[in-house]
């Protein structure tokens, strides 16, 4: 008799004749998906620099599914489902973080013998990092020009910029709601930076000075604080992991570096909630 600890047998309804049928590869793609890492040293460790770019790729991706829906279902007032979808993208951005720890295990001796050949390619150049960043209103006009070489995406990045992030799309639920949202902040440009409103700041004092009137605006503001929260760790690990694979070297891009990423840090895509604390 086989030990059954050494062979585990098919059983009789497991389907194995697929011809004509949808299949695991079929259905995912794989040979498209699996066909995309192309290494362009001969480097070992570029495999790992691949995937890990490519992950990250793929899990912005499925962060702007659910963003744009949460900002259509703000803007047609049905907040409850809109924080399902909050909810979800904060566990996408705990796995976007904990993925640094897999990068973290290249050295810079590893990585410096393939950087020349990565050109002037760089994160900087991500167009759904940038989607994602407007999307959750970082808007700066400034993104676009790297992306001046492929019309397409330049005009489909410039869409995002000039429409309502969340946080706007926030705003306008609760000037609905009768809450007295600035008509400055309501008709602002969009495309441009998000400037912090001592009005909003009153809006928000009132909705957390009374949670169980206003739970749903309540539960909106925390999660948005999550998902700000989660965003900078993010942000923070890329720059700690930068610094101990290339310490001050400047970038790729052509940026500085450590220190350009450091300044990135300082923004913060809802002010006023960050404020409001401050008069609780
Ligand atoms: C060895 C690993 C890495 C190094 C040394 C590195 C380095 C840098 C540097 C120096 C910059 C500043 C722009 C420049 O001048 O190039 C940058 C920006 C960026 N990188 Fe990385 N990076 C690494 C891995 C990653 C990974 C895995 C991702 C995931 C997609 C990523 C995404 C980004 C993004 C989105 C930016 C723009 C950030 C912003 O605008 O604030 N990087 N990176
Ligand atoms: N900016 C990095 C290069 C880099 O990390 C990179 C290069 C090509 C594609 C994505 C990258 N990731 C993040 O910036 C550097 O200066 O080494």
């Amino acid at each position: 008799m086989t030990d059954p600890s050494a062979v585990r047998p098919i059983e009789d309804g497991v389907a194995t004749d697929l011809r004509g049928e949808m299949t695991y590869a079929g259905y995912l793609q794989l040979p498209t998906l699996l066909a995309a890492q192309q290494p362009v040293s001969d480097h070992h460790d570029e495999m790992l620099f691949i995937i890990q770019h490519q992950v990250t790729e793929l899990w912005l991706k499925q962060l702007i599914h659910e963003l744009r829906s949460a900002i259509s279902l703000v803007e047609a007032d049905d907040l409850s489902p809109a924080l399902k979808r909050l909810a979800r993208v904060k566990t996408i951005q705990r796995q976007m973080f904990e993925q640094w720890s897999v990068l973290a295990t290249l050295t810079p001796v590893e990585y410096v013998q393939f950087r020349d050949d990565l050109g002037k390619a760089s994160g900087f150049q991500s167009p759904q990092y940038r989607t994602v960043e407007f999307l959750l209103g970082n808007k700066n006009p400034a993104m676009i020009a790297v992306f001046d070489h492929d019309p397409v995406l330049r005009d489909a990045l410039l869409a995002d910029l000039a429409s309502p992030s969340i946080y706007d799309a926030f705003l306008g639920f609760l000037a609905r709601r009768g809450h007295e949202v600035p008509a400055a902040v309501l008709e602002r440009d969009l495309a441009q930076p998000y400037v912090a409103d001592a009005g909003v700041t009153e809006v928000l004092r009132r909705v957390y000075a009374d949670p169980d009137t206003h739970w749903d605006a309540y539960e909106m503001c925390e999660e948005l604080v999550d998902v700000e929260e989660s965003f900078q760790l993010w942000r923070f690990r890329h720059l700690k992991t930068v610094e101990r694979i290339i310490g001050f070297k400047r970038g790729t891009g052509g940026s500085s570096g450590v220190h350009f990423l450091q300044k990135a840090l300082e923004l913060t895509f809802f002010p006023e909630l960050r404020d409001v604390r401050t008069h609780l």
